[in-house]
């Protein structure tokens, strides 16, 4: 029997569990959050569509009892503010490092050998928090942040090429910022052939321009930041996790060497399988793409800091 907690029953946190539920990731879901019912609501919503889309997963809900997170595998947190339009994810480290804190202690607790998907924002500095606030192996702490950035690259290369997204491979690597994400344009592909057969060097950056702001552009027309994208992309990497698929994805982990960096969780390409990071794969970068990850990783290790001075580490 595989269980996969999330906490959080917002937009992020509902919209992963019922992918997670309608793909039939796992074969148990149970959703916590702290607003009275709600979990307990969405998860018998959910669980009424089970016979119309078909699927077995069995969802449950419950207000702050962490009890019925017991024993499970993966535990994705998405508990804690998101942005408003004009806001970055930086501004939010406020409220949400208090939030992830507790919330990964207490699933602990109950789940002692779970992989944590850290999905909150600002999401590299939330997993840098998780990794030492718990203790945990490195390979069992991994933030969620470069496969969402990813498929928005790889949406936005499709709509310039005008072909489908699943034609085109592509990878965001470094931070999840709106100046931190590092759209890898020399190794995007469309069917196997470099992009740059088919567009212009400024419709290439057009794209990777869109794609780092990809995620203040839906803040903008919603008021609020996104939540379908996201809560696939979560189901998308405890998916390759819980079912050992050996994944290649971008996530923001620790790095000990890896790229130049040390003391500091940012995305790279990682494998996922059922140890979480299996292998932290090292891309053959240039020197102008050394120099972007640098400057990255210098700009969330600098938002890091910031943990002392709201009392989180
Ligand atoms: N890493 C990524 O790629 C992405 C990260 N995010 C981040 O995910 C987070 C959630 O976003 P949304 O779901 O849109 O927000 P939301 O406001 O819809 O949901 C957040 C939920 O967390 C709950 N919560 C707050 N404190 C809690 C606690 N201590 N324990 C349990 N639950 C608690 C709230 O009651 C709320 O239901 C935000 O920080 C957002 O910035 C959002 C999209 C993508
Ligand atoms: O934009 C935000 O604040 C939420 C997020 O991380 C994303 O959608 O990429």
């Amino acid at each position: 029997m595989s269980k996969v907690t999330v906490v959080g029953a917002g937009n992020v946190g509902a919209t992963c569990a019922n992918v997670l539920a309608f793909n039939e990731v796992a074969d148990e879901v149970v959703m916590l959050d702290v607003k009275e019912g709600v979990s307990e609501g969405k998860a018998m919503d959910m669980m009424q569509t089970a016979q119309l889309l078909g699927f077995d997963t069995t969802l449950t809900g419950c207000t702050n009892d962490y009890a019925q997170t017991a024993d499970s595998d993966v535990v994705v947190i998405t508990s804690g503010i998101p942005r408003k339009p004009g806001m970055t994810r930086e501004e939010l480290i406020g409220v949400n490092a208090g939030i992830v804190k507790s919330v990964a202690e207490n699933l602990l607790k109950y789940s002692p050998n779970a992989i944590i998907v850290v999905i909150s924002n600002p999401m590299d500095t939330m997993t840098y928090l998780a990794l030492k606030s718990l203790g945990l192996p490195k390979n069992r702490i991994i933030g969620m942040g470069g496969a969402l950035d990813s498929s928005r690259f790889k949406y936005f290369l499709s709509q310039a090429l005008g072909c489908n997204a699943n034609e085109v491979e592509g990878m965001v690597i470094g931070g999840h910022g709106d100046t931190t994400m590092i759209p890898l344009t020399r190794f995007a592909t469309y069917k196997g052939l470099p992009i740059s057969n088919f567009l212009s060097a400024e419709k290439i950056e057009e794209v990777a321009k869109s794609t780092m702001v990809g995620g203040a552009t839906l803040t903008g027309l919603l008021g609020t930041s996104a939540w379908y994208a996201p809560g696939a992309a979560g189901a998308f990497v405890v998916e390759a996790i819980l079912h050992n698929q050996m994944k290649l994805v971008p996530c923001s982990v620790s790095l000990e060497g890896e790229y130049g960096e040390t003391d500091i969780c940012c995305g790279v390409p990682v494998i996922l399988g059922k140890n979480g990071i299996e292998k932290i794969v090292e891309l053959p970068l240039d020197e102008a793409e050394k120099a972007a990850f640098k400057a990255s990783a210098d700009a969330v290790r600098k938002v890091n800091g910031a943990l002392k001075e709201v009392g989180a580490l």
